[in-house]
């Protein structure tokens, strides 16, 4: 991750990190490093251990094996577990969880009043904190007085009062409408820059993730299944799994033979193959004995490698099962052999129901070759 030479974030090394209840593992050898003022988002279906990881980062839980570590200083593990406390840590939470008894001003003031600031000092950086999110104004309201968007930003304002070195955030947009999610997505991304604190942001959110993070951490059952840029996770995604839970495109049970990609039909959907699988070269797979071996797998077609035309020469046929007008062209979802969805925009209308051809790209085309058999 790229380190951000003005940071006031900590460097965060996480080994083999574990935590177990009973016999079920919530997180599972996930290791993991972040440079001084990296932003990673953790995604993942749910359930998959993006809270189990943010609590142990934070102190709130104990990790069942492995260790964490802030700037080389252990923080939890080898039998240390340093309270939130000690940590210098800023949270945000979806529920904003603010204390509604007390002022804009006396919320935000809260983490430096337990430093035992002086209060003048503690007054001037509550108000220059909450000028940072834009509410400079709200200073004297109540939480109630306030909407949801402006709540989180108070919440925003807390979290960095105090210049923590990690920031962790807990899905904070979840409960915000698609338009406000959007810009306080934008204005977050522009405060962590600012900042300088190294963070980790929890999200079910793609868009979110991808527009926050210079890293993006995509999980399932307690594992790491892929780390990388937001454009490499996209261009790139490392196996089927990641592809299909970044809803990338279809996923076809397919065959590799020579030069060609067919489907289970015996169709020939790509001549291209070496094109479109970069790294198969390298990893020695395709010496020349390899290169004409048949592989059993799965294809992935991404929705814009797809263009709908004549059923003569089509790489594929397809139904059209539904389409609507969305931002200056139609979504539309087609059923491919074996019952499989694909989902793309496109310029035209198709008749539903109608059976089109689809010409394929295949330099957009990625190739997974299936698991080994065990045993
Ligand atoms: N206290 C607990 N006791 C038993 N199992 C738990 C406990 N806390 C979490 N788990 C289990 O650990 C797994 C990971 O949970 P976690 O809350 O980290 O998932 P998540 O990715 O944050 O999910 P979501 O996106 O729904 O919030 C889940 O299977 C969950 O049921």
């Amino acid at each position: 991750m790229k380190p951000n030479p003005s940071a006031a974030g900590v460097a965060v090394t996480v080994e083999h990190l574990e935590r177990r209840h009973g016999d079920q593992y919530a997180l599972q050898d996930f290791s993991i490093t972040l440079e001084p003022g990296g932003v990673l988002a953790l995604l993942g279906p749910s359930g998959c251990g993006k809270t189990t990881l943010l609590k142990l980062l934070a102190g709130l839980d104990r990790p069942s094996g492995g260790r964490i570590l802030f700037g080389g200083r252990t923080m939890a593990g080898d039998g240390v577990m340093e309270p939130p406390q000690k940590r210098e840590l800023g949270m945000v939470f979806q529920d904003y969880a603010l204390w509604p008894h007390m002022s804009v001003l006396a919320n935000v003031a809260f983490p430096l009043q337990m430093r035992g600031l002086s209060a003048p000092e503690v007054r001037r950086r509550a108000q220059e904190s909450l000028e940072r999110v834009g509410l400079g104004a709200m200073a004297g309201r109540s939480p109630a007085q306030l909407s949801g968007g402006q709540q989180q930003r108070v919440a925003l304002a807390r979290a960095i009062v105090a210049r923590p070195r990690l920031l962790l955030f807990d899905e904070p947009l979840s409960n915000l409408d698609r338009d406000l999610r959007d810009s306080l997505c934008l204005d977050i991304t522009r405060l962590l820059r600012e900042v300088g604190a190294t963070a980790v942001y929890v999200t079910h959110d793609h868009e979110e993730a991808c527009t926050v993070a210079d890293e993006v951490a995509v999980m399932a059952q307690g594992r790491l299944l892929q780390l990388a840029t937001p454009a490499t996770l996209w261009s790139a995604p490392a196996s089927s799994t990641v592809a299909q839970f970044l809803k990338l495109g279809a996923l076809l049970p397919a065959r590799r033979v020579a030069a060609g990609v067919h489907l289970a039909d015996g169709a020939l959907l790509a001549h291209e193959l070496l094109a479109l699988v970069p790294g198969m070269a390298e990893d020695g797979a395709d010496s020349d004995d390899a290169a004409h071996r048949p592989r059993q797998g799965q294809v992935l077609i991404p929705g814009h490698a797809v263009t709908p035309g004549a059923l003569d020469g089509a790489a594929l046929h397809a139904t059209v099962t539904a389409q609507h007008y969305r931002s200056g062209g139609f979504a539309t979802e087609l059923r491919l052999p074996g019952g499989v969805s694909l989902h793309t925009l496109l310029r035209e209308r198709l008749q539903a129901d109608s059976t089109v051809g689809l010409h394929i790209a295949p330099r957009q085309l990625r190739w997974f070759d299936a698991a080994p058999a065990r045993g």
